[in-house]
């Protein structure tokens, strides 16, 4: 098959979270599965990589009513897998790829219109015949209802079906029409203005031929009040092509026996070196040097999602007790300010990087005896299968995709690999990591099964593609 793929981010060239990860490892894992796989993303500024990339096109033109867009199509190499990256100086010469820091940039919904419609018309010049274009969250969410509007009777397009990946359906893509110049022009049907405003996943909802949730959970959730993020109605009307697909875990660049960015590797078979990373771990962050404390890791985006506004209530609670956390992560400035304050006030027990770092993100996933993710919803989740291939148990909320990949000691001990809770809530949360030390002070030797459990689990993006494939070939 000849899949379009068109992300806004992809890891080794641009990521501010779990959708680079995925825009990367499936498109690799579809073309070892013989499909022809074209993946499309801005060229930022910050695009790593940059000095590989070749110019192949330059002056290419889309229209909208009587704007003008002017792009250039860089070629870069991504282990096999051809990226074609979208340049276009005025839209993403940035510093930033969505915000100059927390404040996104204003005119996104035009930087993003014009770049969906770019990757279309990019198909159209490199003469390459669609059987299917997989669009991803709300930056490519138009794609679906530009296919049907303006490329319906294109020679490469007007066969092509569409798939759209809900990696996070909370960011919808909402704009005022005024100010996206390249829609208004381009031309959009009025029942999907309301007040001024268009919301583009709404439109990918009714448009696209099948939509994927990255996991079964979140599947169901988008189609109940509570997890749908208001968007119950209309994933209820399209539950007949609502698949849920669980993300893989790229194991090239999450595993221990082989990871290079840390001072030491080791396996399931003999874990010496995850004690070195967790000593390497404490060093860094300034805490003590001991190995008989536990230390919680978190790395994730500092937000309401992942559920900093009922952990910081009960955060100095857990710090009472003998355990350290490690937490790398940027974000939400309030929440920021008050885990910097935290930080400084239990110096000896909390250590907050407050950065985005590859380097560290996993040198805590080896070096933590458990990896918290309290999230308040999450679509797939990434980090719990990572801290899981590194030996570091998971202390997660039974949601999404997180409900389908940890199983609490308590629900069973055979197949267990975490600690699971429930309710959005400080106390269920508190009474959950501290079940957690105490299973860690208590029961060291079940504590280690577990962890030598988890360590053996596998997530594969194969897994994965092959299901992709199973919807692509469903709409055939
Ligand atoms: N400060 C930091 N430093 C270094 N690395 C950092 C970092 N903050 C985050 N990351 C990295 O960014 C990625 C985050 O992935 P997640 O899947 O956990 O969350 P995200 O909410 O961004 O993704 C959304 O899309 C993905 C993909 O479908 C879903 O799994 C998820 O549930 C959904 O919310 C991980 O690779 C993580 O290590």
């Amino acid at each position: 098959m000849n899949i379009l793929f068109v992300s806004s981010e992809v890891e080794d060239l641009a990521k501010t979270g779990g959708l680079a990860d995925v825009a990367k490892a499936l498109p690799i894992a579809l073309s070892k599965l013989d499909q022809n796989v074209k993946i499309v993303t801005p060229f930022y500024r910050t695009t790593a990589n940059a000095d590989q990339a070749k110019t192949v096109f330059e002056n290419l033109e889309v229209i909208a009513g009587d704007l003008r867009y002017y792009y250039s199509v860089k070629e870069i190499n991504l282990h096999g897998v051809t990226v074609y990256a979208i340049d276009q100086g005025d839209f993403f010469d940035r510093e930033g790829i969505y915000s100059d820091g927390y404040d996104a940039y204003a005119d996104n919904g035009e930087r993003f219109a014009f770049f969906s419609m770019a990757a279309l018309h990019l198909a159209h010049v490199l003469q390459f015949k669609v059987d299917v274009v997989h669009c991803n969250d709300w930056h490519t969410a138009l794609i679906p209802y530009f296919m049907k509007k303006h490329w319906h009777s294109d020679p490469y397009l007007s066969e092509a079906k569409s798939v759209y990946t809900v990696h996070n359906g909370a960011f919808q893509g909402v704009f005022n029409l005024e100010q996206v110049p390249f829609l208004l022009k381009s031309g959009v049907d009025h029942q999907y203005v309301h007040h001024g405003m268009v919301n583009w996943v709404k439109i990918a909802i009714q448009h696209a031929d099948k939509l994927v949730a990255v996991s079964p959970s979140y599947a169901q959730e988008l189609q109940t009040d509570l997890g749908s993020h208001h968007l119950g109605d209309l994933f209820r009307q399209r539950s007949a092509d609502i698949t849920g697909v669980l993300n893989g875990c790229d194991y090239s660049q999450w595993d221990p026996a082989t990871d290079e960015l840390l001072p030491s590797t080791y396996n399931a078979d003999d874990m010496s070196g995850k004690a070195f990373c967790k000593a390497t771990l404490q060093q860094q962050s300034h805490l003590p040097v001991d190995d008989s404390i536990p230390i919680i890791g978190m790395v994730c985006r500092i937000t309401d999602q992942k559920g900093f506004f009922y952990l910081l209530p009960i955060l100095e609670n857990i710090l009472h007790h003998n355990v350290q956390i490690v937490l790398c992560g940027t974000g939400d400035p309030q929440f920021v300010g008050q885990l910097q304050e935290l930080s400084e006030k239990y110096r000896n027990k909390f250590y907050f990087l407050n950065d985005f770092s590859l380097r560290f993100a996993h040198l805590i996933t080896a070096g933590s005896d458990f990896f918290l993710m309290p999230s308040l919803f999450e679509p797939c989740g990434l980090n719990q299968m990572y801290s899981l291939a590194y030996g570091t148990l998971p202390i997660v909320r039974a949601v999404g995709g997180l409900k389908d990949t940890i199983v609490d000691y308590e629900a069973d001990p055979e197949t267990c690999n975490g600690f699971v809770f429930h309710h959005p809530e400080p106390e269920d949360l508190l009474s959950c990591v501290l079940k957690a030390l105490l299973f860690y002070y208590e029961y060291p030797e079940v504590f280690n099964t577990v962890k030598h459990r988890a360590i053996k689990t596998r997530f594969t993006w194969d897994a994965a593609a092959q299901q992709y494939l199973a919807v692509y070939n469903s709409m055939k």
